[in-house]
């Protein structure tokens, strides 16, 4: 399963595509006008607005132009570079892969996002990536509403020959990530990596669920849980805006990961989700196979999102 940065780059830049054509079709008509206006600039600014990159990116692309390029003329390639340079101001500082660092061992790692949003399959993508890294992974089956997610996740780790603890449907979620941790620390696990119910519905009982997991994970280790991951369906445009807001108060929410970059149009709001909230974003997801989710380059990524050229 292991794979080359190359055709890496090709996933990302092909999932992406959809996001930067249309951005390209946003801006259609607005290049190669004599000169650059006051007007044109407006009409910049709204068409990266609606390409969902957020206002903050839209209004700092403005002043760049604005500075660079008024009254000559603004030519596409032009355009998308500084986008991309703007884009990638925004990421390099949130672009972070999840480090295994914690001492003692398991690092517990939180899964937390509303169902659908490709949490399931996040938990297997991520620990297939730590595995390659030849960390000792277990999964934890915490969405116990749900068989079909303990089922799912089951076949997951079956697949990937690693650990899961899991209960029955309506079991007690604290009482599984409790036995997960105790398993894990027994059996020298670098990673324990639990799945949560992820209900947004009812914000109080989200709420005591994960604190009741968060109290039994501190008796064991005060230290845990070490991450608390949100997962984001990249297709939600906006509307993962309005889960991180929910969910980093409900969840103390340390990092993101966003999935389903490939399957949207809507890619641009990732940029607008660093710029608002500035929490870490360890991973993103183009695609439905194991090895589609990786730790991203802000540099390819805004490339890959503005539409500049491939290679550097
Ligand atoms: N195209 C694409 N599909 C993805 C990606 N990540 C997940 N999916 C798909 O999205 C669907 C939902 O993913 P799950 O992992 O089952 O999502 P979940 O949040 O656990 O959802 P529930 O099991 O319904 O709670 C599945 O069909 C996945 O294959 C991605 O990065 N790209």
């Amino acid at each position: 399963m292991t794979d080359t940065g190359t055709s890496w780059r090709d996933r990302l830049f092909g999932g992406l595509k959809r996001t930067s054509d249309r951005l390209g079709d946003n801006l259609t008509g607005l290049f190669s006008k004599a000169a650059l206006d006051d007007q044109t600039l407006d009409e910049i600014e709204e068409a990266l607005i609606v390409s969902d990159l957020g206002p903050a990116m839209a209004a700092r692309v403005r002043e760049r132009l604005s500075e660079g390029r008024f009254n000559k003329e603004l030519t596409e390639e032009y355009l998308r570079a500084i986008i991309a340079e703007e884009i990638e101001k925004v990421l390099a500082p949130v672009a972070r892969p999840l480090e295994i660092e914690a001492f003692p061992r398991p690092q517990v790692i939180l899964v937390i996002g509303v169902n659908g949003s490709g949490k399931t399959t996040t938990i297997a993508k991520l620990a297939n990536n730590f595995l390659e890294q030849d960390y000792g992974v277990m999964l934890a089956a915490g969405d116990t509403f749900r068989a079909a997610a303990i089922g799912q996740l089951k076949v997951w780790a079956e697949r990937l020959g690693i650990p899961i603890v899991a209960g029955k449907e309506g079991g007690d979620a604290a009482g599984i990530v409790f036995d997960a941790v105790k398993q894990a620390t027994e059996t020298g696990i670098d990673v324990l990596i639990v799945d949560t119910a992820g209900r947004l519905q009812n914000k109080t009982e989200l709420m005591d669920e994960l604190s009741k997991v968060r109290r039994v994970l501190g008796r064991l280790n005060p230290a845990a849980p070490h991450d608390v991951v949100l997962v984001l369906d990249a297709t939600t445009g906006q509307n993962a805006l309005n889960q991180i807001e929910v969910f980093k108060e409900t969840a103390q929410v340390t990092g993101l990961v966003m999935t389903k970059l490939d399957g949207t149009a809507r890619g641009g709001v990732l940029v607008a989700a660093a710029e608002k909230f500035r929490l870490p974003i360890h991973a993103i997801g183009v695609g439905e196979k194991i090895e589609d989710l990786r730790p991203f380059d802000a540099g390819d990524m805004a490339r890959a999102i503005a539409g500049t050229a491939y290679a550097r």
